[in-house]
């Protein structure tokens, strides 16, 4: 069995007298599609937000690797290779596509800052380098089309996958998407189903999701963490999920 890329122990959060995470604990394996889910004001996000630097956990750890990066701001995060989509899409929405692309890869530049100024040949190769890039994922997206649009201009089924463009530009090692099927139409959700399994086999990333549609989830992931008031109250392959009373209980209510 290969060794976890992400592993969260006892995790907890707490805002003031309220514990949003409580002692959460699961790993991700390298290549896996794993997804948490739970009714609204669970904790998903919360979780999210601790391991991408935007919270720092009241207790945990959290390992990529091995390595611990609780604690760590979201820069130091996104530099370990952990990058994230958001509940509501940020995108640069004054820019083109392209430049939303180019700007992400802006830590990625080989050249040094003098070489940009003098406008050396390696400066430039670094720059049609990134824009090979960019194109390479507007083919994958299906966005090729909209290169020099505003991003804010797009549909928003195509901003969202703009925005898992923008990730996976920096090549991940982590990519979480935090609901990525909101706002979609049942044939934008089956061609992101298409699109994550594509992601994981073609481009070998590892996929962390929270999401609310239950057919996406069950359909694309290995396996799934439920998470009810904060507390993991199951964790499994979908088959097992959807058979266990727990977590029919947290969904359906006492009847
Ligand atoms: N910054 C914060 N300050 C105070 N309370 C917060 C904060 N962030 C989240 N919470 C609270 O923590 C709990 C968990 O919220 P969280 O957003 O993680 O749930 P969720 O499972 O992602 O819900 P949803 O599916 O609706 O997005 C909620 O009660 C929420 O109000």
């Amino acid at each position: 069995m290969s060794a976890p890329l992400l592993e969260v122990k006892d995790l907890c959060m707490r805002f003031g007298g309220l514990l949003a995470v409580d002692h959460v604990a699961f790993d991700v394996k390298p290549q896996e599609v794993f997804a948490i889910i739970g009714p609204n004001g669970a904790g998903k996000t919360t979780v999210f937000n601790c391991i991408s630097g935007f919270y720092q956990p009241s207790s945990g750890q959290i390992a990529l690797q091995g390595q611990a990066i609780a604690g760590y701001t979201s820069h130091q995060v996104a530099r370990q290779g952990v990058v994230r989509t958001f509940q509501n899409v940020r995108l640069f929405k004054g820019m083109t596509v392209l430049e939303n692309l180019l700007v992400a890869q802006h830590h990625q530049s080989q050249a040094p800052l003098l070489a940009g100024l003098f406008n050396t040949a390696r400066y430039r190769r670094s720059e049609a380098e990134k824009i090979d890039q960019a194109m390479h994922w507007l083919d994958v997206m299906g966005l090729r089309e909209f290169v020099n649009r505003e991003a804010g201009n797009l549909a928003y089924g195509h901003q969202r996958r703009l925005e898992i463009a923008r990730c996976m530009i920096t090549k991940p090692r982590l990519l979480m998407l935090d609901e990525p099927a909101a706002g979609l139409n049942p044939q934008e959700k089956k061609d992101l189903q298409a699109l994550i399994d594509q992601l994981r086999r073609q481009y070998g990333v590892t996929v962390l999701l929270i999401e609310h549609d239950m057919g996406l989830v069950m359909g694309v992931s290995e396996r799934i963490l439920v998470m009810e008031y904060g507390k993991p109250i199951a964790m499994g392959t979908p088959d097992a999920i959807r058979n266990d009373e727990r977590v029919i209980k947290a969904y359906l209510g006492e009847a």
